[in-house]
């Protein structure tokens, strides 16, 4: 594991400590490298409405695409699991949208337990855009 994948997993460790919480009390960080070295940051923000929440990894891809960013490198994702936090599968097929399919994405808990996995393996046979023409 190299230098920046640590560098990532504390930055998704750092926000995780922004997320909004009230309802699950379950924090989620996660950071995101772009192609030109920036790294975006998300935590997951829930609501009142509950389906409403936003997942952090959502957060940190839409902040990403926001402002412009189109080339992804790595991620990184943390929560105080037993094991490697699961993405769940609407955060799979936002992913899936940006990412390309050998992009890696580190899963990882407080305990640090990683689980680099890469997107196709994540979101196998995945509705892509070309399925659309
Ligand atoms: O990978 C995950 C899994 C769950 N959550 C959030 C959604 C909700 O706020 C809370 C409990 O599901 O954790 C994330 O942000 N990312
Ligand atoms: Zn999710």
């Amino acid at each position: 594991m190299g230098m920046s994948t640590n560098t990532l997993i504390d930055e998704a460790k750092k926000i995780r400590d922004k997320a909004y919480v009230p309802y699950s009390k379950f924090p989620v960080g996660a950071a995101l490298l772009t192609k030109s070295g920036k790294v975006y940051t998300g935590c997951n923000i829930e609501n009142a409405a509950y389906p409403v929440t936003c997942c952090a990894e959502r957060v940190a891809i839409f902040k990403a695409i926001a402002d412009g960013e189109k080339e992804f490198v790595e991620m990184a994702v943390i929560a105080d699991t037993e094991r490697p936090v699961p993405p769940c599968g609407s955060c799979r097929q936002v992913m899936s949208e940006f990412f390309r399919s050998d992009m890696i994405i580190h899963l990882t808990n407080l305990t640090k337990d990683v689980k680099s996995i890469k997107m196709e393996e994540l979101l196998p046979f995945s509705f892509q855009p070309t399925d659309l023409q």
